[in-house]
């Protein structure tokens, strides 16, 4: 078996990792870390927390050591949250280098992020939008002796999602040297591989962890049939039940809107869980606050959208509940790795409506893995359903009274604007779009045969499993 002195790691690296509690490598940490040491281009494909940060904060801090100077590397990555996960992690094992890191992210004051960026920090850690920004608005950022550039979330950099780094990543590769060494990882690179090889061109090193599963062993990866409007019921009797089991355990809650995400915290709250939402809605204060709220344990629940589906590394969160099934296995994937992390155990559950047959499976047969039924007192769950749609109702009602929606199409417009789109023809569009997709619903409610075919096989399946279970 490794270690981390036959990977090549200096004595005083291996003693920083020892005091976090990192004894031994992880496969994605053996086989990376000498390849990286070797001065080679690197793109690690493996499971949710499975340690990919420190298979690159290792190789880049060793070698670091033994030559440093700033702006030495770079980090790019999706979110503003997971940027300052990956910066404490540097500055924790780079300790004794007396490491200087900045962070980059938007929603923070650019003036003083300028400042910071003109000191020559060893390390920045950026999303790319902000990091763009930077470089467009001023000649002073020099990044033209980077050693490192490091994509975390290869995959989602490149991809052209809701938010489309594209044209920022352009920004900040024209900003850079050739001659740098290009690390790349996710637990979900395959898709973007050849995009991603023309990034890292240094002979790059390919290591995917080899397995059909894609989600780790460790996870119980559970369904709840329900109609959409049982749905926060059985999220209610959920949250219940794992409170009255189990009243040590953290829970993050995916749902698909923003909106959703501040419903059902309110709802959640009326019914006295400790509740706290993340989204891209609230101010970026008020989302590094609420997660450090989670992280420390003062608040149990966190509902968030996918803004925390990526990266994040919350050691107690022992279930993970998809409130929305997951449009994408990739997404799946993601969301359910915020448990069973580093070989712990955890649960995830997504609630799935008749609608989102063909999603889940989908997911099955990415993933491999065939979900089982979470076990539920419907009774229990059918007890409670008025007052749960009652309180969601008021809740709602709540919310449209203060300037939510309105903030939200102010800010789209804002997101429009800087993306160089027109915002009123985007929403044309979109209105157009949204036609055709009621059609479509129009139609298949109109077959409703078909359905209670996909129901009746649903039931039979859900039947099977429960008695595996
Ligand atoms: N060799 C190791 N032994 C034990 N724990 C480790 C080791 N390496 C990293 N860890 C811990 O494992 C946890 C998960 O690591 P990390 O966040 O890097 O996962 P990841 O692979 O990047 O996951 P994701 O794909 O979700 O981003 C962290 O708490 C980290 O400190």
């Amino acid at each position: 078996m490794a270690t981390f002195e036959s990977l090549g790691l200096h004595e005083w690296l291996i003693q920083q990792c020892k005091q976090m509690g990192i004894s031994r490598p992880t496969p994605v940490q053996e086989k990376c870390i000498p390849a990286i040491l070797e001065g080679r281009d690197c793109m690690g494909c493996a499971k949710t927390g499975s340690g990919k940060t420190a298979a690159f904060v290792l190789p880049v801090l060793q070698k670091l050591s033994e030559d440093p100077y700033g702006v030495f590397c770079l980090v790019l990555t999706p979110t503003r949250e997971l940027a300052y996960q990956i910066a404490e992690q540097f500055r924790a094992l780079g300790k004794p280098l007396g490491l200087k890191d900045c962070i980059i992210v938007g929603g923070m004051d650019m003036v003083t992020q300028g400042l910071e960026l003109s000191k020559k920090p060893h390390v920045v850690v950026a999303t790319p939008g902000r990091l763009a920004d930077h470089i467009r608005s001023s000649d002073t950022i020099n990044l033209n002796r980077i050693q490192f550039l490091i994509l975390d979330e290869a995959d989602r950099l490149l991809e052209q999602g809701c938010t489309d780094f594209t044209k920022d990543l352009e920004v900040i590769l024209s900003a850079v040297p050739a001659k740098r060494q290009t690390l790349l990882f996710s637990a979900t690179l395959t898709d973007t591989l050849q995009q991603l090889q023309s990034i890292a061109m240094n002979r790059p090193f390919f290591w995917e962890h080899k397995s059909e599963v894609r989600t780790v062993e460790e996870l119980d990866q559970r369904f709840i049939l329900t109609p959409e409007k049982v749905k926060d019921a059985y999220l209610v009797h959920l949250i219940q039940k794992f409170q009255d089991e189990h009243d040590d355990w953290s829970i993050i809650i995916f749902t698909n809107t923003c909106k959703n995400c501040q419903i059902l915290t309110m709802m959640l709250r009326e019914f006295n869980f400790p509740t706290i939402s993340l989204h891209s809605m609230m101010k970026q204060r008020q989302r590094f606050a609420n997660l450090a709220k989670f992280k420390s344990n003062v608040f149990k629940i966190l509902i968030a959208t996918d803004v925390a589906s990526r990266g994040l590394d919350i050691p107690t969160v022992q279930v993970v509940i998809n409130h929305n099934t997951p449009g994408l296995p990739k997404i799946y994937i993601h969301r359910v790795g915020r448990t069973a992390r580093a070989g712990r155990n955890g649960v995830s559950i997504t609630l799935v409506t008749q609608y989102d047959i063909h999603l889940i499976n989908a997911i099955e047969e990415q993933i491999q893995v065939k979900l089982k039924e979470f076990p539920l007192e419907e009774k229990e769950v059918l007890k409670i359903l008025t007052q749960v749609n009652v309180t969601r109702r008021q809740c709602e009602i709540r919310l449209e009274s203060t300037d939510f929606d309105e903030k939200k199409k102010i800010n789209k417009r804002k997101q429009m604007i800087l993306e160089g789109k027109d915002p009123d023809l985007e929403e044309k569009r979109r209105n157009e779009l949204d036609k055709i997709g009621k059609n479509k619903n129009k139609l298949k409610g109109k077959n409703p045969e078909s359905l209670q075919n996909k129901k009746e096989k649903k039931k039979r399946k859900a039947k099977t499993t429960a008695v595996d279970a």
